[in-house]
């Protein structure tokens, strides 16, 4: 099972980085040559030690061993420029990898459908954007730096070694093989807990987020001890399988230095022997200990380097995940731009069910829209309303039936044209870190300031804004200002792209009675060629509105003006008196 995870995981970050790597094939190309000459130098070096030895210090051979020491000087000159020349090339290639694979995951995240990113969940894409696209590009940068010249220092190393001394060497070789094998052995135990370290790291961050946005209930409801206690637990999951693979990891230089001293040990001995009989030389013998302590450092960098490899595939499938993720609101093969009419919303016998949702949240709905009318959506708390706001602005595709926008089906519009007609006021409004004149001009950046003045009017927003000015900052929580400014200026953003439909999702839900009056009667004013779609809980709200469509468990309850439906609808008499002054007919 071990084994197979660990084929695995080596096969899909072998396949991942010969796919992502292919920009990088020249630096490359460079890289292992400049690691090829590094490691020549370095291994040149005990050598010419030797011969120095041999020939210049026992013979007292002065010139040799000047003439010698210059070239030693010479062989570490090239050595230290190859190497320093190598490390910068890996830096830069693995960084350059990196950048190229966030905005890889960031521009799909951004194609992605609201389907994807629940599956996916968005601690776990944040994660997968810094964390686990920082793991490959780790694993890169030590991989082209250390584990390239560790590989060719322990070839070399031997077959130099054989060159001083053949029975030697093959204690050398056996060495290095018994080595290898122990860590690979060590290796395919650590891929499972890579795995667990990275669910553990998503699910840290998950918690982060939802606590961090949640402090004020969190103090409010005086849970600060449960939640600490319930991060202590993940935090403690995470430790304790880091924990694990360190111990894991701590058994590798235990196996290799032991493997050294105990060869070190027997190849003096041994040798010792052989020096007296005169059929090896001092030389050889020091030449001999450099290579042993080369390959040993060669292999315990290897080794720290390759332990990485597990974890980095892991984050490597992890990142192919997002990147192979199809969107299920893909862009049109042949894409239809609308030429009939404007500001028309149509659903026709639209059905929809999130997916794993043992029924649909919306059965066969049938609405239409034009220009100039509001229409509104009234329903209790869960009934679907924000759901079929979602189907109009393709969020989601619907199941069932179809929605048409100015007569074209939704599948069939290029997303940059439906969401230029189509304009959306979320029930949280979102604000983006900046001012508040780069959040209004979030979706027209070439809107005059008067443009945007105009905008927080009908917002019912320039009274707070005046004070502050247009290039007040925001945070991106928008934790300086209350609920309903947030509103209003989400609704001002909208206001200022001038789309053709509105859906104004419970926009007003913040706002008092009186402002949510003010600000309804400007918008229809205002936008009195435009299509509104106004949810709400709200009679109130809704109430002045062309048409109100009541919606009861996904089905369309009822239609037509309040007073309409307060003298034929049970469903829509029931939630008008069940709210204050709401069952009056204007
Ligand atoms: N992303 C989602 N995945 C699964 N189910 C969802 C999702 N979003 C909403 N639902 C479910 O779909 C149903 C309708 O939700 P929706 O948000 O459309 O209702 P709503 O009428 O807008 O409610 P409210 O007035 O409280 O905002 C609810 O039962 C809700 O639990």
């Amino acid at each position: 099972m071990q084994v197979t995870v660990l084929r695995c995981a080596g096969r899909v970050l072998t396949r991942f980085l010969t796919h992502h790597l292919r920009p990088y094939r020249g630096p490359l190309v460079l890289l292992v040559l400049l690691q090829l000459v590094q490691t020549a130098a370095t291994l040149l070096l005990p050598t010419l030690n030797a011969r120095i030895i041999d020939n210049g210090v026992l013979r007292g051979d002065s010139a040799y061993i000047w003439n010698t020491g210059l070239t030693m000087l010479g062989v570490a000159a090239v050595q230290i420029l190859t190497s320093s020349g190598a490390v910068l090339v890996s830096a830069r290639m693995s960084a350059g990898l990196g950048r190229d694979l966030r905005a890889r995951v960031f521009g799909k995240v951004m194609s992605l459908s609201a389907r994807e990113l629940d599956r996916i969940g968005t601690p776990s894409l944040i994660t997968r954007t810094v964390n686990d696209v920082q793991q490959v590009q780790n694993v890169v940068m030590t991989t082209s730096d250390v584990a390239v010249s560790a590989v060719i220092m322990c070839a070399g190393g031997v077959v130099l070694a054989l060159v001083q001394d053949v029975p030697v060497a093959l204690f050398l070789l056996a060495l290095v093989v018994v080595v290898v094998v122990g860590l690979v052995l060590a290796l395919r135990r650590l891929s499972p807990f890579y795995e667990a370290m990275q669910n553990h790291l998503d699910r840290i961050n998950h918690l982060l987020r939802e606590r961090i946005t949640g402090v004020r209930v969190i103090r409010a409801f005086v849970r600060d001890a449960h939640e600490s206690a319930r991060f202590d637990a993940t935090n403690r999951a995470l430790h304790d399988t880091a924990s694990r693979v360190g111990r894991i990891m701590a058994t590798v230089p235990v196996m290799v230095i032991t493997a050294m001293n105990v060869l070190t040990v027997g190849i003096i001995w041994f040798s010792g022997h052989r020096i007296d009989d005169g059929t090896m030389q001092l030389g050889a013998l020091v030449a001999l200990l450099s290579y042993i302590t080369l390959i040993v450092v060669a292999i315990i960098m290897a080794v720290l380097v390759f332990a990485e490899a597990p974890r980095a595939a892991v984050s490597a499938a992890r990142v192919n995940e997002v990147l192979q993720a199809e969107s299920s609101t893909a862009e049109p093969v042949r894409p239809i731009t609308p030429t009939a009419m404007t500001g028309h919303l149509e659903l026709r016998g639209a059905t929809f069910g999130y997916p794993g949702a043992e029924k649909p949240v919306l059965r066969d709905i049938d609405l239409v829209a034009r220009a100039g009318e509001t229409v509104a959506i009234l329903g209790s708390t869960g009934s679907g309303k924000s759901t079929l706001l979602a189907l109009a602005l393709r969020l989601y595709d619907v199941t069932g039936g179809r929605v048409l926008v100015n007569g074209v089906d939704v599948r069939d519009l290029p997303a940059s044209a439906l969401h230029t007609i189509v304009g959306h006021v979320p029930q949280r409004a979102h604000l983006f870190s900046g001012t508040i004149a780069s959040n209004l001009r979030y979706g027209r950046e070439d809107a005059t300031d008067d443009e945007l003045w105009h905008a927080l009017e009908i917002a019912q927003a320039a009274e707070f804004v005046r004070p502050l000015g247009l290039n007040a900052p925001t945070t991106q929580a928008g934790s300086t200002l209350s609920g309903g400014q947030r509103q209003r200026l989400a609704i001002a953003r909208t206001l200022v792209r001038r789309p053709e439909i509105y859906l104004l999702d419970d926009c007003f839900s913040a706002l008092d009675p009186r402002t949510g009056a003010r600000l309804l009667a400007a918008l229809e004013r205002e936008l009195a060629d435009a299509t509104i779609l106004l949810v709400s809980q709200r009679i109130r709200t809704v109430e002045t509105a062309s048409r109100i469509v009541v919606l009861e468990d996904g089905r369309i309850a009822g239609s037509g003006t309040h007073a309409e439906l307060i003298g034929t609808n049970r469903t829509y008499r029931e939630i008008a008196f069940s709210q204050p002054a709401g069952g009056t007919v204007r």
